[in-house]
């Protein structure tokens, strides 16, 4: 497949044979925002299976969170991408806040002990063994790094399909380079996972421990991100792999602020793609959330208790979500893909913008981003996915919802 510059497809007038492996999308240049480099939408005469996503249901899931007073209503289509002019206007004091406030060691220690008493968490290893982990770790340079390494920042509210995609992207590289790109996946979530279940339980249960105002919730959540990161960076570096995968919702400026912050100090020669995974379609978030229940967070849990708590989950992370600027991604040079309802609508910014007037390392086409075969994978996959990927995941969604086996939730939870 060969890209034309800053393009992943054809336009819808390009028929040249070279594009034959185009996705059958419904082309149209975004008009509304000019950075934006192309927008591709399904509409309905598209030829494949699915062509648009189908509700089931979808008056029914939205009385289950009624009844819960639960409102999921910031996501749209046109909310992807913000054309903010000048959001990263904090000085350099500012962007290390966070860095410290991850690494610190006292300053939440006394609250976070205070906290613990209070709600009879006894077991300290926890918290001493977590305090070790991310204290230290971010102090790594090491700018020989060979330009072909990867860290893709995957940005997202929790259930809308970001670890299924990352997982289908790691075995579509590995088939398509014959092994020879390694993709590794970082999930923050799973580092919680094993703090929670392996060493004790933990301080904070269910839905609180994602509530943006619960500063001890906040902080041990950046802890596991940033033990996250510091491994995907370690092993980068390491030439463990070579595209490293950081799997968490990553739903603030201020996390992706650090986490390129970590890129840059680490290589400057690290090439950064955001992935943005947007679900908007009701039916495929009650679905999607009704099978994230299944994993170990809710082991514990009634199927209901586990549904109705993951939906304050979801809704926590949606009302603190801050959507991806322009500007972000200017500063942080990154390119931007973001696919919505596994392929419905695929977005992407190569940043033909962000460099012009811009010193030449501040080019991403200058830095050789889309001429680098893995970039070129990254975007056919995602170009694809729909196809490839998502056509099975639709007809086992269908299923659910047409066999019976969608139970709404009883309205006495
Ligand atoms: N593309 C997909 N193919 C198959 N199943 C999917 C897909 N996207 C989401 N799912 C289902 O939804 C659940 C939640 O998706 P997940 O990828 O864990 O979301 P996230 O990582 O954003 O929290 C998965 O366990 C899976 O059952
Ligand atoms: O660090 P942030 O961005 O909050 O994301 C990590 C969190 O994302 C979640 C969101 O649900 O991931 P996952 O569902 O993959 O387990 C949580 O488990 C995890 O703690």
């Amino acid at each position: 497949m060969t890209f034309h510059r800053h393009t992943l497809y054809p336009s819808s007038q390009d028929t040249s044979p070279e594009h034959s492996e185009a996705p059958s999308v419904a082309a149209s240049r975004s008009q509304s925002t000019t950075s934006i480099n192309s927008v591709f939408t399904r509409n309905n005469t598209s030829s494949s299976l699915y062509s648009l996503t189908p509700e089931f249901f979808p008056s029914v899931i939205n009385n289950e969170l009624d009844d819960l007073n639960v409102h999921f209503n910031r996501f749209d289509l046109s909310d992807t991408v913000i054309d903010e002019t000048d959001p990263c206007d904090d000085t350099e004091e500012d962007t290390d806040a966070l860095t410290q406030n991850i690494l610190s060691d006292d300053s939440s220690s006394e609250r976070e002990t205070q906290y613990a008493a209070k709600h009879s968490f006894t077991d300290k290893h926890y918290l001493n063994h977590l305090k070790c982990c991310a204290s230290g770790i971010f102090s790594k340079k090491s700018e020989e790094l060979k330009p072909d390494k990867w860290c893709i920042t995957l940005v997202g509210l929790p259930a809308s399909g970001k670890s299924t995609m990352v997982k289908h992207l790691k075995e579509y590289i590995s088939v398509a380079t014959s092994n020879k790109v390694r993709t590794s996946i970082y999930n923050a979530g799973d580092v919680r996972r094993d703090y929670q279940y392996k060493l004790s339980e933990s301080p904070l249960h269910r839905a609180d421990l994602f509530d943006f105002h619960n500063k001890m919730g906040f902080q041990l959540r950046e802890k596991f991100a940033g033990i996250a990161l510091n491994q995907l960076l370690d092993d980068l570096e390491s030439d463990q792999t070579d595209i490293g995968i950081f799997d968490a919702t990553n739903s603030t400026k201020e996390r992706r602020k650090f986490i390129s912050q970590q890129i840059q100090l680490r290589s400057p020669n690290i090439r950064s793609l955001i992935l943005e995974v947007k679900c908007t379609n009701t039916s495929m978030r009650r679905y999607n959330i009704e099978r994230k229940t299944l994993n170990q967070d809710y082991r514990h849990l009634a199927r209901d208790a586990a549904v109705k708590d993951f939906f304050q989950r979801v809704e926590k992370y949606e009302s603190n979500f801050e959507s991806i600027t322009q500007a972000e991604l200017k500063k942080y040079q990154c390119a931007y893909l973001c696919i919505t309802n596994v392929g419905e609508q695929i977005i992407y910014d190569c940043g033909t913008d962000h460099g012009s007037g811009d010193e030449p390392e501040n080019n991403l086409e200058k830095r050789g981003y889309f001429e680098d075969g893995v970039f070129r994978q990254i975007a056919s996959f995602v170009a694809n996915y729909r196809e490839n990927f998502g056509v099975a995941y639709l007809e086992n969604m269908e299923k659910f919802y047409t066999l019976g086996l969608y139970k709404p939730l009883s309205r006495a939870t």
